[in-house]
């Protein structure tokens, strides 16, 4: 049968110790009836002795939820207990938080106290706190770095004070997942008493073991994991809770452990976190990140068309996200680009398939990302090509001169393959190139319109070129995309040339040219 680990989440106390994150009475409510949607057990709502304003935003967090235990943090001294007394005065579901440092490091750099000392203060705090809470959280401070045998006899101290939670926090995020869970062993081993107390994991991110170093204790024996949603807190974060209840879902077949995660909340609880605190959430972090649920090559892709599980552990609507996405980039392959096709209401046969793709590579070199304008605009490339009639825009190069105007060397290839060049001077590249052009053709028109937008999105959009051009009483237009806004302006210009010509008999004669 398989055991349940409860969820204590410190968002709105070891999360708020994120530098600069600041937190006010109606962001902690808010989170925190977020949390109680997301299963949380229990909302450790802050540091009651921190400020005033964090006493009423514990109270006032307390009162809001119904079903997790609200507590607040305090040091083992009698006026941080005092403090959360009198904030939870009145509520029920409420408990307390009491901690102080076993490590040498810290007993004797910064306590400035002898063992006996630090478990005189711990038992005459917890007794002091247990009479007026029954759910009485212990923490060992700097458990990890902390004597073994000291541990167990502080423990053992508390428990008989009337601790009902003993929790061992990493605190600097020192210990790792071997070591954790020998802890965790050395304790449920050798701690008289511990059957009667909830045991607890508290870790911190610094070298990147908070996931690793949670799940090990759990293994071990932790009933409870603390942690933060997203991974804030102090220095570089707690452990992301989203990452354990998503590894204990998705390995329930090794873990065996149940939790009381509505994990299809957790997308949600963390945007809202992230909004509130104003700390982003990488692309690449596990579960939560954008890039989560997104596959960028080709092969990942294909798999995933074919089945999502081949590339997907996790469904993204599991954890509240809406979809997998696939990403179309330079990467990418043939059975993405069509089923991007697809989706956009397009059908496309094998053969444009194979015809496109060479153009999306071509683009896609020269392109970050892109986007389905992008892919449009392909298709309509395509059939431009199709419509082409006498001439196509072959090359250019450009000379500026010394008095600031332009020379422009056009390359312009006929049906029958053999390549035309015009030259012209403007004072503009777009000018210049137009004359070029009617010097290469010897064609008479006057530009009546020319215009130039971006398509997508980035500094490297494709740029589309809209020209009109009039040669006696008509009017001619012709559009072309590109990357390069030169390439449209010299591709449009010639497509409405192309136009003119097919309909102007005076021109018959540049046909066969
Ligand atoms: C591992 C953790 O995350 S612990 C939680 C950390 N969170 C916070 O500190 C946020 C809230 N803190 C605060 O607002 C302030 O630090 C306060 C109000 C709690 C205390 O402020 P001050 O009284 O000015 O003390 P200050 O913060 O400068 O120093 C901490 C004092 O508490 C003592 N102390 C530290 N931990 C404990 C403890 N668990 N039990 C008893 N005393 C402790 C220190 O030794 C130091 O004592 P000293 O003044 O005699 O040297
Ligand atoms: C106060 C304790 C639980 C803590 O946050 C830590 O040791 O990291
Ligand atoms: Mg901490």
């Amino acid at each position: 049968m398989s055991e349940r680990v409860y969820f204590f989440d410190t968002t709105l106390r070891d999360g708020e110790q994120t530098p600069g994150v600041n937190l006010n009475q109606e962001e902690k409510v808010e989170i925190a009836l977020r949390l109680e949607q997301l299963g949380i057990d229990v909302i450790e709502a802050g540091f009651a002795a921190a400020s005033p304003g964090d006493a009423a935003a514990v109270r006032a967090v307390a009162k809001a939820v119904t079903k997790p235990m609200v507590v607040s943090l305090a040091r083992a001294n009698k006026g941080d207990i005092d403090a959360v007394i009198e904030a939870f005065k009145g509520i029920d579901n409420t408990g307390i938080h009491v901690f102080i440092a076993t490590s040498p490091i810290h007993r004797e750099k910064k306590l400035n106290m002898s063992k006996e000392q630090v478990i005189n203060k711990a038992i005459e705090c917890v007794s002091y706190a247990a009479q007026h809470f029954t759910h009485v959280e212990f923490s060992c401070e700097d458990a990890t770095r902390s004597e073994l045998e000291f541990l167990r006899e502080i423990s053992e101290k508390v428990i008989e004070a009337g601790a009902t939670v003993l929790n061992f926090p990493d605190t600097v995020g020192y210990t790792t997942p071997e070591e954790y869970s020998e802890l965790f062993q050395y304790i449920l081993e050798n701690t008289k008493g511990v059957e009667k107390v909830i045991l607890s994991c508290h870790c911190h991110d610094d070298l990147g073991l908070a996931a690793s170093n949670s799940i090990a204790a759990i293994k071990a024996g932790a009933m409870q994991v603390e942690g933060c949603v997203n991974g804030i807190g102090e220095r570089a974060g707690n452990v992301a809770l989203e990452e354990v209840a998503a590894l204990l879902e998705t390995r329930k077949d090794y873990y065996q452990k149940d939790t009381g995660i509505v994990l299809k909340e957790i997308a949600k609880t963390s945007k809202l976190i992230s909004r509130l605190t104003g700390v982003s959430v990488p692309p690449n972090k596990a579960v939560i990140g954008n890039n989560a649920f997104t596959h960028a090559s080709g092969i990942h892709q294909d798999g995933v068309i074919k089945d999502k599980s081949t590339y997907e552990i996790l469904k993204p609507e599991t954890v509240g996200f809406m979809e997998t996405k696939l990403v179309l980039g330079k990467l990418s392959g043939r059975n993405a680009l069509k089923k991007r096709y697809e989706e956009l209401g397009y059908t496309i046969s094998q053969e444009e398939l194979i015809d496109l793709f060479a153009k999306y590579k071509d683009l896609a070199d020269r392109k970050k990302e892109i986007f389905d304008e992008d892919i449009i605009a392909l298709l309509e490339t395509k059939s431009a090509a199709e419509h082409q009639t006498t001439y196509t825009f072959k090359d250019l190069s450009l000379q500026v001169l010394p008095n600031k105007n332009y020379r422009a060397f056009v390359h312009i290839i006929q049906k029958d393959g053999s390549i035309i060049e015009g030259i012209g001077e403007g004072n503009g590249p777009v000018d210049a190139i137009y004359k070029g052009i009617d010097q290469g053709l010897n064609i008479e028109n006057d530009l009546i319109d020319y215009k130039i937008k971006s398509i997508s999105k980035g500094k490297d959009s494709i740029g589309e070129v809209f020209v009109k051009i009039k040669s006696g009483d008509s009017l001619f237009q012709g559009r072309a995309i590109h990357v390069d806004i030169i390439f449209a302006s010299a591709s449009a210009y010639i497509e409405a040339i192309n136009r003119l010509i097919s309909i102007h008999p005076k021109y018959a004669v540049a046909e066969t040219k």
